[in-house]
């Protein structure tokens, strides 16, 4: 039997804004059902390359390939099998949360909307605030909307970018297990951006590590440490972020 085609595959993606480099060459290949953390330090590329991924950005030159479909030419082929969150990208505010997953369930063909809507509401602890515009809501509220509009259209390939960033602990700690339960339930494939290393930890199969543009480490979080001679991925995370990892180490995972 063959293994299933990658869910993600990035082919030496650039995207440079006027002066800076904000993706520099990178490659990239997601198996179908895992979940992969990409983090890195402010700046790193990492949102650049969610955007990127999803269709939202234009890349300066190289190929994204999600679920076959080439990002630049046919997405509106996957669509509606993929979706992601955000926190840089807005839900339109007058709207009320209700009306926002009304819409957001209309373009992806939900199936059964109300029933959709109504359980990701109850899941996501939306209830007290359905009926608000989405603009005055405060920001871990917004997060949780983002999250349900992200899990609308129960997606095949899902992008988070930082999930969590905003959320109290416990709150967040059920966000992840939501997360978690997707993939179990939908064998979904999740790239997850994160500053969040107990989250990393728990969610991720896989870590690729993004420093000034490029990936300066891609592994399992146990390959990490063992590599890199440390405790915890927080400490591995300071090491890549400060340009000091051991070279060894670096030559491994290049
Ligand atoms: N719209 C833009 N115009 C110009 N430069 C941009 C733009 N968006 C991002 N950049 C630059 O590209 C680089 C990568 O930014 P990006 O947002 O991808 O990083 P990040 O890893 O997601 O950072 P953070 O952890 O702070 O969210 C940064 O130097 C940033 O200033």
């Amino acid at each position: 039997m063959h293994a299933p085609p990658p869910a993600i595959e990035v082919e030496n993606l650039v995207k440079v804004y006027r002066r800076t480099t904000a993706v520099d060459g990178i490659n990239l290949s997601i198996a179908s059902g895992s979940v992969v953390g990409l983090l890195g330090g402010n700046g790193a590329g990492k949102t650049t390359t969610i955007s990127s991924i999803m269709g939202l950005l234009r890349p300066t030159s190289g190929s994204v390939r999600v679920l076959g479909a080439d990002m630049m030419r046919d997405r509106y082929r996957v669509l509606h099998r993929m979706n992601f969150e955000s926190p840089y990208v807005d839900l339109p505010g007058r709207l009320t949360v209700r009306q926002n997953l009304l819409v957001f369930a209309r373009l992806y063909g939900v199936p059964d909307i109300v029933a959709r809507i109504a359980t990701l509401a109850d899941e996501l602890d939306l209830l007290d605030f359905i009926d608000q515009p989405f603009g005055r809501l405060s920001a871990g509220q917004k997060t949780r909307v983002s999250l349900a509009k992200a899990l609308i259209n129960d997606p095949e390939v899902l992008l988070l970018d930082e999930p969590t960033a905003s959320l109290d602990p416990d709150t967040a700690d059920w966000v992840r297990a939501r997360i978690a339960r997707h993939r179990e339930e939908k064998g979904a494939t999740i790239l997850l951006a994160s500053h969040n290393m107990n989250e990393v930890e728990r969610l991720c199969d896989r870590v690729i590590f993004m420093r000034k543009g490029k990936i300066v480490a891609d592994a399992t979080p146990h390959q990490l440490l063992e590599r890199y001679g440390r405790d915890t991925l927080e400490e591995v995370f300071l090491d890549v972020a400060r340009g000091r990892a051991k070279a060894a180490a670096l030559a491994e995972t290049l």
